[in-house]
């Protein structure tokens, strides 16, 4: 899947995160400014950059393959596309690169959540996990007795391209830490679905009010799952203009997805109908029951994502404003109408 001239294309020299942009570390820049032609060079920047080709022994040739079958491996959907998991991947690269998270959670636990950002929704088809259901997919036959459908395939598609030729990253690992970074992969990529992010999203504001207790496995997975999220959802952490365009993206495969369960005679979830959708509405329920919890949470153990924080604020403060103007002409125009009839 990957040819030999496009690994000597890329197998130059590692350019400097600072040459692609010279506030590339800073929470403030938005990595989907980046051209999607010069993402993979900048996922080897990252690589180089957090030091991880030196400590892990990672065979250039075998990380440009790695990067590019893992590009490869996303479809085209409006959102849960290639340019998301590289966005996803530079926000990991930001809190370990401020944060210094390795010095709570560890080395080889740092290493396995960024390489799952950059593997955690591949193959998305950019439908759901009960749509899989609904529709019997293949991938429901395959999973869905275990339930989070998808994140399993995401997880199976990534140990293939593991399995591929000249593609293993972790081939120079002890065999200790090989085990280790694949069930660290295994966890991260299955805390991916959101279902399992409310499920512990108490245990995660108790850590926040008691503290982290680095000595406890417990915490430090809790820990490794919020940061993942926290990645997941990072859209919502950078500039206005950045948030509406991933909303647009998103309600468009959402919508999209409501047109394939009326067409199959099913009733799709107000969010997924896009005749019945108020969507700064349900953007201001996401952020206040999904995304606002997360920074919170993270700021609290992290005080550094105050700034991240406030962003997320900010873009909710804008949702606000948007509803209310939507429902004032909604308003008037209802009044129009019976005035006219
Ligand atoms: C971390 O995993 C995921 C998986 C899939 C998606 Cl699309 C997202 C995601 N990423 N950005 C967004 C935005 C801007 N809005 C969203 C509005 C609703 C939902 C959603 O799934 N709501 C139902 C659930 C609570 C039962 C997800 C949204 N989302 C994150
Ligand atoms: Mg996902
Ligand atoms: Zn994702």
């Amino acid at each position: 899947k990957v040819t030999d001239e496009e690994v000597t294309y890329l197998d130059v020299d590692i350019k400097s995160v600072y040459d692609i942009h010279p506030d590339f570390d800073q929470f403030s820049y938005a990595p989907r400014t980046l051209a999607e032609e010069e993402t993979p060079g900048a996922c080897m920047s990252m690589f180089e950059d957090l030091g991880f080709i030196s400590k892990w022994r990672i065979k250039k040739d075998c990380l440009i393959r790695f990067v590019l079958m893992v590009k490869r491996g996303y479809r085209n959907p409006p959102y849960h596309n290639w340019m998301h998991a590289y966005s996803v991947a530079h926000f990991c690269y930001l809190l370990i690169k401020n944060l210094k998270l390795e010095e709570i959670v560890g080395d080889i636990q740092v290493f396995a959540l960024f390489v799952s950002c950059l593997c955690h929704d591949i193959d998305h088809r950019g439908t759901t996990n009960s749509f899989q259901v609904e529709s019997q997919s293949v991938l429901a036959a395959l999973y869905s007795s275990e339930g989070s459908v998808m994140e399993r395939h995401h997880f199976a598609q990534s140990m293939c391209i593991l399995n591929t030729e000249g593609c293993n990253i972790f081939e120079n690992l002890s065999s200790m830490h090989y085990t280790q970074v694949l069930d660290l992969m295994r966890e991260i990529i299955l805390a991916t679905d959101l279902a399992h992010h409310l499920r512990i999203l108490k245990s995660l504001k108790e850590i926040a009010n008691n503290g982290y207790n680095t000595e406890s496995s417990r915490d430090v997975k809790l820990l490794l799952c919020l940061s993942m999220t926290s990645c997941d959802l990072s859209d919502q952490t950078k500039n206005w203009k950045n948030t509406k365009h991933i909303a647009s993206l998103v309600y468009q495969e959402f919508f999209s997805q409501g047109d394939l369960e009326k067409a199959l005679g099913q009733n799709p979830l107000e969010m997924m109908d896009r005749d019945r959708a108020c969507i700064p509405d349900l953007q201001i329920s996401f952020l206040d029951n999904i995304a606002l919890p997360v920074y919170e949470v993270l700021a609290k153990t992290f005080p550094r994502l105050q700034e991240v924080l406030q962003n997320v604020l900010e873009n909710r403060s804008r949702w606000e404003k948007i509803g209310q103007v939507l429902k004032l002409r909604r308003g008037n125009s209802s009044q129009q109408l019976t005035v006219e009839q």
